[in-house]
């Protein structure tokens, strides 16, 4: 089990600072809720772990070493939003998870002993179904295309992707927002069994509190770039500190009145 670690995380597009100076301790196996407005730069913070959002300063620590300077897989995976976007439309869905898949997991390989051709297949199609069994996809559907799939299955696939690399640290945004009411919940509830069974510690990025809530051990509110509060879920949304939390929350149910209105 590891824990991330963001130190003085420095994010400009051009001139514009889209996420200043964010110091943030996600500890190992656990759940950090990044929550905060739109364009706040929570997906800007969750690029910039990734190395896919240009990086001015800062540190990114994976149970306290360097993540950029570690050979081999990133020891950091990110799910996104779009189900749609995030498998590749030319390849199965069982090649896909294949690909994530680390050497010795999908070969049997050992550093002492290079394995048939045939045993290294089967040993990787055995855990390409281990891993769309584990999110609930019948693995006979390893043969087809993402087209093939609902967004909930492909959003489901995408989760065992990232999850076959074996990260220590998952990045979740927005995952369930581009997904019909209906299925989101038996995302959700996927995850966060996943994340208790196999103990990665995740930083997972929403526009919704309920969902935060029921998912995050912390919660951390960004405003215009800046972390702006940082503390235990229960206290940051029944004592918010600051007026962007306070202001976040009081959206709620404001919402919910519209809704019902509507
Ligand atoms: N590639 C980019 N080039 C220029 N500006 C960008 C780029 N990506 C994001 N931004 C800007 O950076 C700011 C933060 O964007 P970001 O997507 O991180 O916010 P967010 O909090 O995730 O918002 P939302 O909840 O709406 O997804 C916004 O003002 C956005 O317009």
């Amino acid at each position: 089990m590891s824990s991330l670690e963001l130190r003085g995380i420095t994010v400009r597009y051009g001139r514009f600072t889209a996420v200043d100076n964010v110091d943030l301790l996600v500890p190992e196996g656990t759940v950090t809720g990044l929550v905060g407005g739109s364009g706040s730069g929570k997906s800007t913070l969750g690029k910039a772990v990734v190395g896919l959002a240009p990086m001015q300063s800062g540190r990114v620590l994976v149970a306290g070493s360097d993540a950029g300077r570690r050979r081999g897989r990133s020891p950091v995976q990110l799910v996104f939003q779009n189900p749609y976007a995030s498998l590749d439309p030319r390849m199965t869905i069982g090649a896909s998870v294949a690909e994530a898949l680390p050497r010795e997991a999908a070969s049997c390989e050992t550093p002492a002993r290079k394995a048939p051709a045939r045993e290294r297949r089967s040993a990787c199609d055995a855990e390409v179904a281990r891993y769309l069994e584990l999110v609930g996809i019948d693995p006979a559907r390893a043969v087809l295309a993402p087209d093939a799939l609902s967004g909930g299955q492909r959003q489901r696939v995408a989760l065992a992707r990232a999850l076959a690399a074996r990260p220590a640290v998952l990045i979740a945004d927005e995952i369930t927002s581009a997904l019909d009411v209906s299925v989101q919940g038996a995302v959700l509830n996927l995850l966060r069994r996943l994340q208790r069974e196999l103990g990665f510690a995740m930083l997972f990025i929403s526009h919704n509190l309920a969902v935060v809530r029921y998912l995050s051990d912390q919660v951390a509110v960004m405003d215009g770039g800046h972390l702006v509060e940082c503390g235990p879920t229960e206290r940051v949304l029944e004592r918010p500190e600051h007026p962007t939390t306070r202001n976040l929350i009081s959206c709620v149910p404001t919402l919910a009145l519209a809704e019902e209105a509507s």
